[in-house]
């Protein structure tokens, strides 16, 4: 499990070795393990490290620090080394280290920005140590201006190096992962002691890059994660498996209500998102005519007719491809919300549902369709601020309703309302494709139908009860994120359709569930890369 926290959590981490006068070497800690990501990136890309340029941007607290110690390592290494201040002051005893280990100091406030900013894109290495954790805002007035200029002198030219963000690219807000433009985009963010949120969190995490963490000896001091990511391990724990005397009634019927005249596509996608997900049996429950498309698209689903109180599941997909005027499948939408079973809710289903809910209801929105809960429920979000907050809008959704939400995106997050948050980042762009969520909400369903009432396969996992339903939404995107990789990969990076994830994922499940599962480690720090 990777978790993240708030740059909050993190400085309170730090506090007690603050205390014990172990600032320093924090600071020290940080910075070595900054330079020797710089030195590994430039290896991997065939560069060498002697002789190569390194530009270091330094705002005046520790971020800058942080930077202007790494700065002092890699000129040690024979980097041509320049730090630009940004600030009127600059962290005294790092700069001192810099100037002593033959680094060359520019001062903004001294230079014409444009030719320090194409001075700057020209680096093989651009270092962004401006703003951390203890940034009150964005970059502002000249540091604004010389970053924004960098950022364009590297879009659209053949930059040949590469950014290197301190902590967090400045402007990134380490809490919500909000922007705050400008921002110069990262290659690689090396980041102290344990990840932000705010950098596995959209839009933050557009601007992260790859992100890696340099323990620093505070990790035992954090308590709940503010963000928590599911690794392979974590899936491969996760995944159900059926006991060597399973049938299918007790491996878990999913009841699929999805699908109309106008999108029939959509219930036979959720059906086979279902099917490859391991579920014991799949029972349909729609128009006749839409029946007749899924049995003959899947002739594993057994299509029922009637209420969804006279049929036996032990969990409910209900909305995708349904809209305002399905006025029977949204009946059965409620009355399967009302069974108290498990329920995946997803598109025309989200508008019909009751304003509270409960967390055994996951909610699978999009940003505009999470817009359209929020502003229902008293808000005035549209998708634009949903898109600019995600964090905090699917937060609030999870309070609002009482329901688990799940808000689908580049990286998706599921929030518990009882305040826990998973997200993950498994996909590919490719998964921008019409049909996508209606195997994801298929997939879903599968997993509540199969792991709903195993209580204790989540605890022995380390997922509190409340985070219960979260942890089978954040599987299920996980689940959906690789598969629909692997049918690229497939196709060497090529596109896919929809249909393509589920064909895949029985693949993908069966990759990684080979993988060690000796249970859920807590995982604050690691020298691997998190994406
Ligand atoms: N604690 C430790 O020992 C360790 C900390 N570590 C490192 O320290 C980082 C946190 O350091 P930090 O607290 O000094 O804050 P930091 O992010 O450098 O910026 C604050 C300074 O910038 C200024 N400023 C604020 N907002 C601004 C804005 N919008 N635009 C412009 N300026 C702005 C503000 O000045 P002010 O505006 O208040 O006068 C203030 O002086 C953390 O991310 C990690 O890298 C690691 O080395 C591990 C050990
Ligand atoms: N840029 C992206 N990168 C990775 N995954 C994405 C991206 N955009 C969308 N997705 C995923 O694709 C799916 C799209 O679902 P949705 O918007 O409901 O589409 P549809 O309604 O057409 O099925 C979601 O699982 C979402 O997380
Ligand atoms: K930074």
């Amino acid at each position: 499990m990777i978790s993240a926290y708030t740059g909050t959590q993190v400085r309170h981490a730090e506090e007690p070795l603050l205390a014990a006068g172990l600032g320093d070497v924090l600071m020290q800690r940080a910075a070595h393990g900054l330079a020797v990501a710089v030195i590994r990136e430039l290896k991997a890309r065939g560069l060498r490290v002697y002789g190569s340029s390194v530009a270091v941007l330094t705002g005046k607290g520790n971020n800058g620090g942080d930077g202007l110690y790494a700065a002092a390592f890699l000129a040690a290494r024979g980097m041509r080394t320049t730090a630009i201040l940004t600030a009127d002051s600059a962290h005294p005893q790092a700069l001192a280290a810099f100037e002593r280990a033959g680094g060359r100091v520019r001062h903004l406030s001294d230079a014409a920005p444009g030719g320090l900013a194409a001075d700057t894109a020209r680096a093989d290495v651009v270092i962004d140590a401006v703003l951390g954790t203890g940034a009150k805002g964005g970059l502002r007035g000249s540091a604004a201006a010389l970053i924004a200029a960098i950022a364009e002198a590297r879009t659209g030219s053949a930059a040949p190096g590469f950014v290197v963000a301190c902590d967090l690219p400045s402007g990134v807000d380490a809490d919500t992962g909000e922007v705050a433009q400008p921002v110069l985009a990262a290659d690689l963010t090396v980041t102290f002691g344990a990840a932000k949120a705010g950098l596995l969190a959209d839009p933050g995490a557009d601007f992260s890059g790859r992100v890696e963490v340099v323990p620093i000896g505070i990790e035992e001091n954090f308590e709940r994660p503010a963000l928590r990511r599911l690794d392979d391990g974590d899936i491969a724990a996760l995944l159900p498996r059926p006991e060597r005397r399973a049938h299918k009634y007790s491996r878990g019927v999913l009841g699929v209500v999805a699908g109309s005249a106008d999108y029939p596509g959509a219930a036979v996608l959720a059906c086979r998102g279902a099917l490859a997900a391991g579920v014991g049996m799949v029972r349909y429950l729609g128009p006749p005519e839409v029946a007749d498309l899924v049995r003959e698209s899947c002739p594993e689903v057994v299509c029922s007719t009637g209420a969804a109180a006279d049929n036996r599941v032990q969990a409910w997909l209900v909305g995708s491809g349904m809209g305002p005027g399905d006025h029977e499948q949204l009946q059965r939408a409620r009355d399967a919300v009302e069974s108290g079973l498990p329920v995946v809710a997803d598109a025309g289903a989200l508008p019909a549902l009751p304003d509270a809910l409960a967390p055994h209801v996951v909610l699978t929105p999009h940003a505009g369709e999470l817009a359209a809960l929020l502003q229902r429920l008293g808000g005035d979000e549209d998708r634009a601020a949903v898109e600019a907050g995600t964090l905090a809008a699917v937060r609030r959704a999870a309070a609002l309703t009482g329901a688990t939400v799940l808000l689908k995106g580049a990286t998706t997050l599921v929030a518990a309302p009882a305040g826990g948050v998973f997200g993950q980042s498994d996909g590919t762009p490719w998964l921008a494709t019409a049909g996508s969520g209606d195997v994801l909400a298929g997939i879903i369903g599968a997993l509540l139908a199969q792991l709903g009432s195993d209580v204790e396969h989540f605890g022995k996992a380390g997922v509190e009860p409340g985070a219960r339903w979260a942890a089978v939404a954040a599987l299920g995107a996980a689940l959906h994120g690789k598969a629909g990789r692997a049918a690229s990969d497939a196709c060497l990076g090529g596109p896919i359709a929809a249909g393509g994830i589920a064909d895949s994922l029985p693949h993908v499940w069966g990759k990684v569930s080979t993988l060690s599962n000796g249970g859920i480690r807590k995982r604050n720090s690691h020298s691997q890369p998190l994406r």
